[in-house]
């Protein structure tokens, strides 16, 4: 039984991931050094993962060119991110926009990356046939991308043979990590609607990605939309549920669940009970992303609960794109020079550049025929226009 265990066990449990996720966690000083990208950042430090090129991009009815997106996540790179959302391996009848995700990634793979860091590209993978397409160009460039050190024994008690890809002891700085994203949902409506099956269906699912991702030394990341609210069950999304959720994908070997208000009816209460709820199922704040969207506008509401809370890793998207197929009504992520704009106010650091990221929102907007979404995106360029 996956799911809707008894409170009363959750204590252990949570005592229990900590032990059997000691060597799959960014904290563990025994993990490899190449884990350092993964980094649990902490203090004044916040890491921001870009996922306009994904997120931003899969729900646009116009098709986007492949070179537009390359171009994107070209100019992304240059501003100080380390994380990037770069596509979606989910069957193209269902996302479209999403169905050159194959070239993004061969793209990646050809050219080396001019940023100071190797940056973490993720792409989405609903499916083990998700991830073998993925593998499939993988394994034509197996020395072209960083890797971690592969884990003979997951948590689960499966043995995976290592595939291919270098295992870096030190990251090479030119060479991409590439990461794979799962994406579970809070409700079953939502599950039903946006995967075809449910709940535990797709979690079984996800653990044949999970277990092939890491025997090939990819990081994994654990999504779980609508957790603060649904299109289809509405805004009481059961917070325990979420944490049940999490605690299996992060026992399948997911290092990382990216917590996603889809519907962007979360609240900075709704927030905080959900935060704790993860903190009493022993789910550690450096395991865990944040992933707003604006629908209400509450997102940096929300991600001030968040940061007091602890969490220092957030999801947001440039010029405020995106929105969710199955997600009517939906708007897009936070956008990623508001968060920036809002990150400097607090004092806390994130090493992106926020003038090259109102650049590249006014032009991704501009190329795609959308309005900015960003408030302070519109706001420096309006300003850099009066100066000039
Ligand atoms: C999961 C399935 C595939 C099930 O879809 P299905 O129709 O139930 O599956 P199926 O196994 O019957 O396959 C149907 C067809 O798709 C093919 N297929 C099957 N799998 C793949 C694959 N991986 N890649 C390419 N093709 C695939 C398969 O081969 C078959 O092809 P046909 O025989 O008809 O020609 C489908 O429901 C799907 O792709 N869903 C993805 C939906 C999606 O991408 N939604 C948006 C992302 S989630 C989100 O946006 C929320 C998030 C993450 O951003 C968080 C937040 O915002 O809060």
């Amino acid at each position: 039984m996956l799911f809707l265990r008894p409170l009363v066990k959750r204590g252990c449990r949570g005592l229990r991931i900590r032990q059997i996720r000691g060597l799959a966690t960014a904290a563990d000083p025994t993990v490899n050094q190449s884990r350092e990208h993964t980094h649990h950042t902490t203090g004044d430090h916040v890491k921001i993962v870009e996922v306009g090129p994904r997120d931003g991009l899969q729900n646009e009815k116009k098709t986007i060119p492949l070179a537009t997106k390359i171009d994107l996540i070209e100019r992304l790179a240059k501003t100080g991110l380390t994380d990037i959302e770069a596509g979606s391996f989910v069957a193209p009848k269902w996302v479209p926009q999403m169905a050159d995700s194959d070239g993004i990634l061969e793209h990646i793979l050809k050219l080396p990356s001019e940023s100071q860091k190797p940056i973490a590209y993720s792409f989405l993978a609903p499916n083990a046939r998700g991830l073998e397409n993925a593998m499939s160009i993988l394994r034509k460039y197996p020395t072209a991308f960083n890797t971690f050190e592969s884990q003979p024994q997951s948590p689960l008690g499966s043995t995976q043979s290592p595939t291919p890809g270098e295992t870096a002891k030190s990251p090479a700085q030119n060479k991409p990590y590439i990461e794979m994203s799962v994406f579970a949902a809070a409700t079953e409506s939502f599950t039903q609607k946006n995967l075809n099956c449910d709940i535990e269906t797709s979690l079984l699912r996800f653990k044949d990605v999970i277990l092939g991702a890491k025997a090939a030394g990819l990081r994994v990341r654990a999504y779980i939309s609508v957790a603060l609210g649904c299109p289809f069950e509405g805004r009481d999304v059961d917070p325990r549920r979420v944490a049940e959720i999490a605690t299996d994908l992060l026992e399948m070997g997911a290092d990382e669940i990216d917590i996603g208000d889809t519907t962007g009816m979360g609240t900075a209460p709704s927030t905080r009970n959900l935060l704790k709820a993860m903190q009493a199922a022993g789910i550690r704040n450096e395991d865990i992303a944040m992933h707003f969207h604006d629908t209400y506008g509450q997102a940096l509401v929300n991600t001030i609960v968040s940061l007091e809370h602890g969490i220092r890793t957030f999801d947001s998207s440039v010029g405020g794109l995106g929105g969710c197929p199955y997600s009517p009504g939906a708007t897009g992520n936070v956008a990623t020079e508001d968060v920036l704009y809002f990150l400097d106010s607090l004092g806390m650091k994130t090493g992106v550049d926020l003038d090259a990221m109102a650049e590249i929102g006014e032009w991704i907007t501009g190329e795609i025929g959308k309005p900015n979404a960003s408030s302070a995106g519109k706001a420096i360029m309006g300003r850099r226009r009066r100066s000039l």
